[in-house]
């Protein structure tokens, strides 16, 4: 995205004024994609000052909906969490709408989330061109394509404070079954959106053309491109046959053919391809241009085997599964069955674990499966904000309140929560002047803004989380055992995960999690094996980030060798399931443990410099996704320097 400078905005406000005043639109003025879609508004009658008007689903509505582009949601899940993950931290939200522009989901900051509501970028509204003129997520829809809308470009004036940038997602079909929008403050830069939007496009098609060819029980899947180093990864065409006839195609496969969408279900081999369906690896014209192509041709991969139920009690075996992409084992669950119930009945939840193991995405499980569902989630994190600004990103303030304030005030994250779930995350690094406003405003169910006069009345759940043992914190007089008593009401410790059973049903989820049988990608024995024997001091996310990567960087149908696992983990002696002996058991994890390893399958695995370029895209995404868009912390993830990711996104942006 790119942020509009002060002399673009003084420009484009002009031309709107001309736009809307006179109907005239000079050349060049702005980008063509939304000179047609102004006109567009302009014939439908749409006024540019028009307020926000929206009548958004309610929740019944909108879980029909939902459930009738369940596909979508599903297979969405993995991009739209990573997508919603990077947003967080830049501020903004990562939305998934259907094919008609109506949000079925919309995550990532909740500070700008709640700014997002007031004009009604929501879940169960409709972001088409008909209810909110130009806008990225109505725009790339009648586009058919990625489009970016920064500021002013909008065409309603009240949407004007948002930069957006939206992309379809085309079935395996052709037809569009939904769209991706990036959405911020438009005075943020938001340089990566395009990347990451593009990746996240282009895994989730052809992770949806997998597994269409496998569900329509296609007898031939054929990989195509033009440079045969980019078969193999998310980049490739693929198409899939069924005697002889094409059921299902990615977009990229139909524009190397250069053939449209109503091909499929209506076309063969011979009217594609100049020479007979033989062989495995082949070089074909295409019948279209006579452009040649590399081919692999195989039969789609069967439903991944079964392993053999592995030694201990069935009930044990079978007590992990997979929700919205995220596993949990039955401990771990029946955890959160309790924390529900004690936030459904306003009873403050205490969350402590070691870093890693899982507290956030305990929360917002929490959330999602409280009766507080649809209102709002405020996560706060007290470490991640410097302590001078942590009490009135808390607090909020009046007008004026202190130098530099904005003009306006600000409400704070604790009235922002009105209604909802408070997640303060890190609290025991919250400073000792703070917890006494905190003690007050839970005692008083009030809040004093900073500069105000008067209370204003709060009614909020409270869920807090830290990786510090807070007892000792209290003894050591660097928490206050006051304000302990008052959160310590449910006090739930998420388990390390090297304590976790069924520890290798924890692995094998984690790793089904990855998507990696649509792509028939397997880990051997022996890697599984080092795996749960691992002492994982990072915990979850390590071993997520882990699988994801070495799943990212594989080829399909490769099977994850040993020795593709980073050193420490191939170094181990003693694979061990319990791994009691693992001396980093219980000790503090390093920040991002072996992640500078996590790479190097990517380079020794890939088999060409195009194909390393799409290998590297992957891996790119996946860095900037886990570490909330942060360029320096991507960066290191990546083992490279930031000025080299720099320039990696500015040329696949
Ligand atoms: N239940 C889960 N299933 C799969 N992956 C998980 C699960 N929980 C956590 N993870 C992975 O671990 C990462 C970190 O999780 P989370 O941020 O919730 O940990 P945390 O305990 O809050 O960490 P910290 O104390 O460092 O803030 C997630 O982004 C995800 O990749």
């Amino acid at each position: 995205m790119s942020q509009q400078s002060g002399l673009q905005m003084q420009t484009i406000t002009g031309v709107r004024g001309q736009f809307r005043d006179a109907g005239h639109l000079p050349d060049g003025s702005v980008p063509e994609v939304i000179g047609r879609s102004w006109q567009r508004c302009a014939s439908r009658g749409l006024a540019m000052n028009r307020p926000a008007r929206q009548d958004p689903l309610g929740l019944a509505a909108l879980r029909r909906q939902r459930e009738r582009n369940h596909d979508l949601l599903r297979l969405a899940t993995p991009e739209l969490d990573l997508l919603a993950h990077a947003m967080a931290d830049a501020r903004g939200v990562a939305i998934l709408t259907d094919s008609r522009g109506l949000i079925l989901d919309a995550r990532g900051d909740d500070g700008f989330a709640g700014r997002a509501r007031r004009v009604f970028l929501q879940p169960g509204a409709c972001w088409s061109e008909e209810h909110e003129g130009t806008n990225a997520v109505g725009t790339a829809l009648a586009e058919g394509g990625l489009v970016e809308v920064d500021g002013a470009e909008h065409y309603l004036d009240e949407n004007r404070f948002l930069v957006c940038t939206a992309m379809p997602v085309f079935d395996p079909s052709g037809r569009i079954a939904g769209l991706f929008d990036l959405s911020a403050d438009a005075r943020r830069p938001q340089t990566h959106a395009r990347t990451l939007i593009r990746l996240a496009v282009v895994n989730l098609e052809h992770r949806w053309a997998m597994q269409a060819a496998e569900a329509d029980g296609a007898d031939l899947l054929v990989r195509l491109h033009s440079h045969p180093s980019w078969l193999g990864t998310p980049h490739e065409g693929l198409l899939a046959f069924r005697d002889g006839r094409l059921t299902a195609a990615n977009r990229i496969a139909l524009g190397l053919l250069g053939v449209d969408a109503s091909t499929i279900g209506e076309t063969d081999w011979e009217a594609l391809f100049d020479g007979a369906m033989t062989g495995e690896a082949r070089l074909l014209h295409t019948r279209a241009g006579g452009v040649p192509m590399h081919l692999r041709v195989s039969r789609p991969a069967p439903a991944a085997p079964r392993r053999r139920p592995t030694p201990g009690p069935v009930a044990e075996a079978q007590a992990v599964t997979v929700r919205g992409g995220m596993v949990w084992d039955s401990g771990t669950d029946a955890l959160l069955a309790r924390a529900v119930r004690a936030a459904d009945a306003d009873i403050p939840v205490l969350l402590q674990g070691e870093t890693g193991t899982g507290k956030e995405v305990f929360v917002r499980a929490l959330h999602r499966r409280s009766s507080l569902a649809d209102r709002p989630l405020v996560a706060v994190n007290c470490a991640a904000i410097p302590e001078g600004l942590l009490e009135s990103e808390l607090f909020g303030y009046e007008d004026g309140a202190f130098t530099g304030a904005r003009r306006r005030g600000s409400t704070g994250r604790i009235r922002q929560a009105e209604g909802g779930i408070l997640f303060l995350d890190e609290i025991g690094d919250m400073p000792l002047g703070l917890q006494a406003r905190l003690l007050r405003v839970l005692q008083d169910g009030e809040v004093l803004p900073l500069g105000a006069g008067k209370p204003v009345k709060v009614d909020f759940r409270l869920v807090a989380a830290t990786h510090q043992d807070l007892k000792t914190a209290v003894a050591e007089g660097r928490f206050r055992s006051d304000l302990y008593y008052r959160l310590n009401h449910l006090s739930v410790t998420l388990t390390p995960l090297r304590d976790r059973r069924p520890l290798d049903g924890i692995v094998d989820a984690v790793f089904a999690a990855t998507g990696a049988a649509t792509r028939a990608i397997r880990l051997s024995d022996e890697a599984r094996r080092r795996l749960i024997g691992h002492g994982w001091p990072g915990n979850l996310r390590e071993l997520a980030n882990l699988l994801r990567t070495l799943v990212a960087l594989a080829d399909d149908g490769a099977v994850i060798e040993a020795e593709d696992l980073p050193e420490d983990i191939r170094a181990e002696a003693k694979p061990n399931p319990a791994n009691p002996t693992n001396p980093m058991a219980g000790a503090e994890a390093p920040a991002q443990p072996s992640q500078a390893s996590l790479v190097t399958p990517a380079v020794s695995a890939s088999p060409g410099p195009a194909s390393l370029r799409a290998l590297t895209d992957e891996a790119v995404f996946r860095a900037l996704a886990g570490t909330g868009g942060n360029i320096s912390a991507a960066a290191r993830v990546l083992g490279i320097h930031r000025a080299t990711l720099h320039r990696r996104l500015k040329a696949s942006g």
